[in-house]
């Protein structure tokens, strides 16, 4: 791994290394008061680069082309709320996915599955362990937005989502999120409607540079893919732990996030 990845600034492989311990407390520390921490060009830029490139071919002629409308809850109604709620407002999406039984064989692959991820963001996320899914379409993903594509605003289903720059647009495509707009016990469908509305001062950006790892708590912090502009594509994994080995997306999840079911 020591190819792909920067092991001497992310001594994930050496966990009794003292620097091993200090990186793990900077990362608990950023995740409770931000909600996220950025491993910077964890993967080599050359890397992150050249796995894009590799993956553009099949991105062109196999990829779920995702495009819907959908609200942040990715469900057509919530109980309670009427269906004309500012909260529901329903905005598009569109990029274009591939799934990890396309990717086989990758260097995302690769990543995804090394031990010593997992066992670094188990500590961090102060887990007793963490394991890949079980599923053929959602444990890692490529995702390519081009030119006018975007993922729109939404909350995420696994509490945090672990993503890598592949490749940044020349322009837009940014990542957008406002940390904790919502609790487990208070949904506060009113501050979700005032970000909807484009009218949360609390929203923040992220640009990073391609290979960066973010780990992300996106359960409770709404956040989006600004369109991207430009003619060169936004490119980024996306790879998925769950605290349970096994996990499975449901059949109308698959079909609505990779058009189909496996
Ligand atoms: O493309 C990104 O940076 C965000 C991906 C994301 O939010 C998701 O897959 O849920
Ligand atoms: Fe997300």
């Amino acid at each position: 791994m020591h190819t792909y990845l920067d092991l001497d600034k992310f001594p994930l492989d050496r966990p009794d290394d003292p620097a091993y311990a200090d990186l793990v407390a900077r990362c608990k520390s950023e995740i409770s008061k931000g909600g996220m921490f950025n491993l910077d060009a964890f993967l080599r830029p050359e890397y992150a680069l050249a796995e894009a490139k590799t993956h553009t071919p099949k991105m062109d002629t196999e990829s779920f082309n995702h495009k819907r409308a959908h609200n942040v809850y990715f469900t057509k109604s919530v109980p309670g709320l009427s269906d004309d709620h500012p909260a529901l407002k329903l905005f598009e999406t569109s990029n274009n996915t591939l799934c990890n039984d396309q990717l086989s064989g990758s260097v995302v692959e690769k990543i995804y599955t090394w031990a010593p991820l997992r066992r670094f963001l188990a500590e961090v996320m102060n887990k007793p362990a963490l394991y890949p899914m079980d599923d053929p379409l959602a444990a890692f993903n490529v995702m390519r937005y081009e030119e006018g594509q975007a993922l729109n605003w939404h909350f995420d289903r696994s509490e945090f989502t672990v993503t890598l720059l592949l490749q940044a647009p020349k322009e837009g495509g940014l990542f957008e999120y406002r940390t904790d707009l919502r609790t487990m016990d208070d949904p506060n469908y009113d501050g979700v409607a005032q970000l909807l509305a484009g009218k949360d001062p609390q929203m923040q950006q992220m640009n990073v540079v391609p290979g960066t790892l973010n780990v992300f708590r996106g359960v409770n912090t709404p956040h989006r893919v600004t369109p991207v502009k430009g003619d060169r594509a936004r490119m980024i994994a996306v790879l998925t732990y769950y605290e349970t080995p096994g996990a499975r997306f449901t059949e109308t999840e698959q079909l609505g996030f990779y058009g189909r079911t496996a």
